[in-house]
């Protein structure tokens, strides 16, 4: 698939243009093929009125005789031919073969429902508006085209398609809506009606599921399911009230997806953030850390964003040219992320994850050597159990849901052929920044992290003593607009004994990165 990495859809731009090189080629040929049809058909008006002219004694010579005998013959056998001769077949096979050759990764049905339900994602966590989004509107700015009513029909299909009827309800009223000022119309109305029937009946409105339905049947008598659907739905209202106002539609979302924490998690990604104790706010602070040999010359900007648990953020940590080559490695490579079944440990795909990913080892290039040791003056913590630098390109819509990074108890297979324990800490460094959207959220903790280029966020997963620290659930927001490159590196519990120490206190909090003697605040 495509749509989940926005660098594999950039490549799709080019078969674009092959596709329309392809159809001007096609249409020049065809229209020389239709020009000698209409030279044709003139030679046979003008033969005809010179038969006309002479009337029934025309075919009395038999020269006259032969000639329409042949025209009626051979000649329209030509022309039969000539018809039939539409080049169509050849085009379509060389757009096909240079799309292999090229290899350029054409975009398919998942693709197309991975995109609508792209916008549909985007809408509900960005409380974007159906009518806003289908005028190619994203908060209040101009974006996009406008989408057809056809374009709309086929987001409210997705929606359908996945049983998500709040969804298929509002795009097929928006396509309704549409093609009510449509010349040519891009669909037939009774398609959208019977969609929205069937919606509204999900969403709990039977009674105007069937007056929907009736107003099918008299648009289209012919329809092969409307009549059935009608006295479907009008067994389903027997003995109850039929008469009087239709009842008000009310489509409410389905809350039921396994994400508890649903509302929480959109707010903080449309950086709607809970106020912070002024108290606590006071004690966040930036420093310069010079703790390591190396770093006496290049101090590192810290900035501390929370305790308990600490997150921080490096700033201009890497460098434009690092964060390019890093991205330029990873491009041939991605592949569609996968998320760990905590009960197999197997690794496959799903919606709550969208993005491509890449690991680089550091002999791979300088780079990805340099800031693999960068990341050992950053954290103070043993690089030698880390795992390789996993780059990731985010897709339309891309998100990664709350999740853990560490693997919880339950979650037995998890790093086990690793044999390094536990991801301790993790540094997720933001190479390339999307416009709007796109932040890392810690839902628990209401905090909210926009992406800043070149910058790298990391906090600490577990306790002091191994155990996992449920506050550091965290979330990828879905990507708005633009582009959002990260790269992952996830340190391990093994060799991290003298770097991070149990001490006395084994929940004690850091208050700084690499901090080994933690105490607890007291104000
Ligand atoms: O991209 C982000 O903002 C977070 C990514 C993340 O949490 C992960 O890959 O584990
Ligand atoms: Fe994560």
């Amino acid at each position: 698939d495509l749509f989940t990495a926005i660098a594999d859809m950039q490549h799709m731009l080019g078969s674009e243009k092959d596709v329309t090189s392809v159809i001007d080629a096609y249409i020049e040929e065809e229209q020389g093929r239709l020009e000698q049809l209409k030279r044709y058909a003139e030679e046979y008006v003008s033969r005809n009125a010179h038969a006309d002219g002479v009337g029934p004694e025309f075919v009395t010579n038999p020269i006259n005789a032969y000639l329409l005998i042949k025209r009626l013959t051979s000649e329209w056998r030509q022309v039969e031919a000539m018809m039939r001769d539409n080049r169509a077949e050849k085009f379509i096979k060389s757009i096909t073969d240079r799309r292999i050759e090229s290899k350029v990764k054409f975009p398919g049905e998942e693709d197309l429902s991975g995109a609508a339900t792209a916008l549909l994602r985007l809408q509900d966590t960005y409380k974007l508006d159906s009518y806003d989004l289908s005028n190619g509107i994203i908060l209040g700015k101009k974006v996009g085209h406008k989408l057809t009513a056809h374009d709309t029909f086929e987001v409210g299909r997705a929606a359908y398609n996945q049983k998500d009827y709040y969804h298929t309800l509002t795009w097929m009223q928006v396509a309704l809506n549409k093609l009510e000022n449509e010349n040519p119309r891009t669909i037939e109305e009774e398609e959208i009606l019977e969609y929205l029937a069937y919606a509204l009946y999900q969403q709990g409105n039977i009674r105007r599921a069937l007056a929907m339905t009736k107003k099918l049947a008299k648009i289209a008598p012919n329809h092969p399911r409307a009549k059935g659907n009608v006295k479907w739905y009008e067994d389903m209202l027997e003995g109850k009230e039929k008469e009087g106002e239709l009842p008000p539609i009310v489509n409410k979302r389905i809350e039921d997806d396994g994400i508890v924490e649903r509302d929480a998690y959109e707010a903080l990604c449309r950086g709607e953030i809970p106020p912070i104790d002024p108290k606590e706010e006071k004690k966040l602070y930036c420093y310069l850390k010079r703790d390591r040999p190396f770093l006496k010359l290049a101090p590192i900007k810290v900035e501390i964003l929370r305790y308990e648990p600490l997150v921080v953020l490096f700033k201009q940590i890497i460098s434009d040219y690092e964060s390019e080559m890093v991205q330029e490695l990873a491009a041939p490579k991605l592949k569609r992320a996968t998320v760990q079944n905590a009960f197999t440990g197997e690794l496959e795909t799903a919606s709550y994850r969208i993005s491509k990913s890449a690991w680089l080892k550091g002999a791979e290039h300088p780079v990805v050597d340099r800031i693999n040791k960068r990341v050992g003056d950053m954290t103070n913590l043993n690089q030698e159990t880390s795992e390789e630098l996993q780059v990731a390109n985010y897709g339309l819509g891309g998100h990664y849901d709350p999740h853990f990074d560490f693997a919880r108890k339950e979650e037995v297979n998890a790093f086990k052929k690793l044999a390094t324990g536990n991801r301790i800490a993790t540094v997720l460094f933001y190479m390339e920044v999307p416009e709007w959207g796109g932040a890392t959220v810690f839902n628990q903790l209401g905090t909210a992290v926009f992406p800043s280029k070149n910058d790298a966020l990391f906090w600490y997963n577990l306790y002091r003593s191994g155990e996992g620290d449920l506050r550091t659930r965290h979330a990828a927001c879905p990507v708005l607009m633009g582009v959002k490159w990260v790269s992952n590196k996830w340190i391990h519990e093994r060799g991290q004994e003298f770097t991070r120490p149990c001490g006395l206190d084994e929940n004690m909090a850091e208050r700084f990165v690499g901090d080994l003697n933690p105490y607890e605040y007291k104000n």
